[in-house]
């Protein structure tokens, strides 16, 4: 398994080369194929490059009516909570595309919080049931997706591209170091004592990030070399979740020179 890895001068040039990527893959892909089923990641790099996204003239060029938003992982907080990461994409994008650009509502599949979900549990399994709605063959299972996950059913669509920001301790999505939901079969999962606040949180399983056609990892800053290292280099999934993270088709490394930096 190869991943291959792009080194940008700054987390500035990193975002803005990150959102033209991404709308010309979901060009490519338009080109071939409709829905294009496109995963978020919450983080300062992932709503950088949202942004980064809005302002860009490849915007106008996707037909958004085509397009499906997910997310990889939620912080489970009230809707509308400043620190959802449903919160800050719209904010940041996704409202835009609704508003102006025909992206149609019904395409946002935000994951529940306490407003709608007793526990996050309940909110896994609702997002659970809204991927399978989508699943690109309703009797896939992923066969290399993960230790635990290996065999289960994973419902989910073969994501045409899906972010992911990294924190400092190699976690992606809502997928912890030494945490027991690195080992959750199935699409999606309750987190409860996350070290990244806010504790409890619902995130894609291995399974589900492993379904995806293309995975993208977008880390900046020197804090993140250390992991991004040990990802790249294949490291244990349990000490570095992000090494677990890779597409059937790609798998790309999308660093700052401060990321990339050896130690
Ligand atoms: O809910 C979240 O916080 C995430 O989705 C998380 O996985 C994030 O992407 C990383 O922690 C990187 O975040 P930064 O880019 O802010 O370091």
């Amino acid at each position: 398994m190869t991943r291959q890895v792009v080194v940008h001068p700054d987390a500035v040039v990193l975002a803005e080369a990150t959102a033209a990527r991404l709308l010309l893959r979901v060009l490519d892909v338009q080109s071939v194929r409709s829905p294009v089923h496109v995963v978020l990641t919450g983080g300062t790099v992932g709503i950088r490059t949202l942004a980064a996204a809005a302002a860009s003239p490849l915007l106008t060029a996707v037909d958004w009516s085509g397009v499906h938003l997910w997310w990889g992982d939620e912080r489970f907080l009230p809707d509308g909570d400043p620190d959802r990461n449903e919160t800050q994409a719209r904010a940041a994008l996704v409202d835009a595309l609704v508003a102006s650009h025909g992206l149609p509502e019904e395409n946002v599949h935000a994951i529940a919080g306490p407003s709608s979900a007793p526990s996050p549990e309940a909110a896994a399994e609702a997002y659970a049931a809204e991927l399978a709605g989508f699943a690109t063959a309703p009797d896939a299972t992923v066969a290399d997706a993960g230790r635990a996950a290996v065999g289960s059913p994973v419902l989910v669509p073969a994501f045409d591209v899906l972010l992911l920001g990294m924190g400092p301790d190699g976690h992606v999505a809502s997928l912890f170091p030494g945490h027991d939901a690195l080992e959750a079969a199935g699409a999606t999962v309750g987190v409860h004592g996350s070290p990244k606040p806010p504790p409890e949180r619902v995130s894609l399983t291995f399974g589900a990030l492993r379904a995806a056609r293309e995975v993208w990892v977008v880390a900046a800053g020197s804090e993140k070399a250390a992991q991004a290292a040990a990802a790249i280099a294949g490291g244990d999934v349990t000490d570095v979740p992000a090494a677990g993270a890779v597409g059937t088709e790609r798998t790309l490394w999308l660093l700052d020179t401060s990321a990339a930096a050896p130690r």
